[in-house]
């Protein structure tokens, strides 16, 4: 099996094949520009020492300080950052975000942490890679299994080394410290405005849409109650336990309600505090990306649908909340299939996007109203999803290729415009 980079690099030399791209910008986005991988002691709360595996991985900086989120999860390695960080890079491009691209882990299961012990943890992390961020070099924010209390730590520890208040290096911290509104629901909303502004194109309507949703959390959760308050029948959503799928359709918000309150998946219908148990099946998570729906809305983790399961998908669309939840394998599958694919890097940049607006607001010391964060996000969204889909239209190429193929265009020209800085010869 190939690595996760060398899997993502196939969607770069697609792409290529449909740009105009100088040698020397194809040649410098081949490889990370920087990577750093750290160990991390932890003083548990049982008074012994753990050490944890970080990584930080700044893949392209031509169009800015490196941006993307800080993921925990026990399968990060240093492969699935660097692939996690490629991808920052073409969705800061794709959205014309004043940004390249950088990603972080740490391999961890935060689900057996004491919160004490993840914030010294957080601390711990950024006190390992302070010389490797900065509000102007390389700007944190959450992912999987990271939140904005973690992002408060995070900014904080890197306020006291820098002995002043640097709101600008991380996103997505709580609003009193900084944080942007808007920022938690981004990710989805961005993703929403895409799916909104698409389906006329497939003179598909919310109301007369079937939706399954893989994975449950910031992303999973948010657009399967967008989905569902815009009157789709949202008939099955997951998480990391498994499935729940009702062919009449699961009432989104009393599931979030309980499953905040109870951190279980179940199919219910809440009244107030009270939750009653609604008729359902347990599925598993590959039974859900099965599932004949309209719209599959993958929203957890990478190589979710590859060669061994592609062939099964039957959803008309699909739009990637999730990193990488596709293989390139699968691609060529689902597109003989005749499945439409909205790739990560246009359909989950809302969540990057509001953190560039964070960022904005930190540096100039003026806080937006959350009517103009999520204005100014679908403006966006909405601008670069009609680009794509004209250009995928225009060339004869798949939706993913074009979005690659709009951010290579930018890309290609910061890289050009900086010159030949890199090849001095004594002459
Ligand atoms: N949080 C953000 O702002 C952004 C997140 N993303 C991507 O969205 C995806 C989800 O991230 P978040 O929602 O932030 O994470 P989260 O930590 O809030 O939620 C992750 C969800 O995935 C579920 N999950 C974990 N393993 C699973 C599995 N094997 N099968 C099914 N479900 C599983 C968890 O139970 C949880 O419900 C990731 O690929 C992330 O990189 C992309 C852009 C921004
Ligand atoms: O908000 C950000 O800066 C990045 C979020 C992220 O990690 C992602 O888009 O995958």
């Amino acid at each position: 099996m190939s690595s996760l980079f060398a899997d993502a690099s196939q969607r770069l030399q697609q792409a290529l094949k449909h740009t105009t791209l100088s040698e020397d910008a194809i040649e410098s986005l081949k490889y990370p520009k920087a990577s750093l991988s750290v160990s991390i002691p932890v003083r548990m709360d049982n008074g012994s020492l753990r050490v944890f595996q970080g990584h930080r991985v700044r893949y392209d900086d031509s169009r800015g300080a490196g941006k993307g989120g800080v993921r925990y999860h026990p399968n990060v390695t240093l492969d699935e950052v660097q692939s996690l960080a490629f991808w920052m890079t073409f969705k800061c491009a794709v959205l014309n975000l004043p940004f390249g691209g950088a990603k972080g882990g740490i391999a961890v299961n935060p689900k057996e942490m004491s919160r004490l012990e993840l914030e010294r943890l957080s601390r711990g992390y950024i006190d390992a890679i302070a010389d490797f961020i900065g509000p102007d070099v390389d700007i944190l924010a959450p992912d999987v299994y990271t939140n904005a209390m973690v992002m408060g730590w995070m900014m904080d520890q890197y306020s006291i080394i820098r002995r002043q208040n640097v709101p600008g290096v991380v996103t997505g911290k709580p609003i009193t410290m900084g944080g942007s509104l808007g920022r938690d629901a981004a990710t989805a909303l961005g993703a929403w405005f895409t799916i909104e502004a698409m389906l006329p194109k497939f003179d598909m309507r919310p109301t007369e849409t079937t939706v399954a949703v893989q994975g449950f959390g910031n992303a999973g959760a948010t657009i399967a109650e967008l989905a569902y308050r815009a009157g789709c029948k949202v008939v099955a959503v997951s998480d990391s336990k498994g499935a729940i799928y009702s062919k009449d359709g699961l009432d989104i918000p009393s599931i979030r309600q309980h499953k905040n309150s109870t951190r279980e998946i179940q199919a219910v219908y809440c009244q107030g505090s009270v939750c009653n148990i609604a008729e359902h099946e347990r599925i598993t998570n590959e039974e859900l990306l099965e599932l004949e729906v309209d719209i599959l809305l993958p929203a957890a983790l990478e190589n979710q649908i590859t060669e061994v399961n592609a062939h099964n998908i039957k959803a008309k669309l699909i739009f990637e909340l999730a990193n990488g939840p596709i293989n390139s394998a699968a691609d060529a599958i689902l597109e003989q299939k005749g499945i439409y694919v909205f790739p990560d890097i246009l359909v989950n940049a809302g969540g990057v996007t509001v953190s560039y607006f964070e960022w904005v607001q930190n540096r100039n010391g003026l806080y937006w109203t959350l009517g103009e964060v999520n204005q100014s996000l679908q403006q966006k969204m909405v601008a670069e999803a009609q680009q794509i889909w004209e250009i995928a239209k225009e060339l004869s190429i798949s939706i993913r290729t074009a979005a690659y193929v709009h951010a290579l265009r930018r890309l290609g020209e910061a890289i050009d415009a900086k010159g030949t800085r890199h090849y001095y010869t004594s002459d």
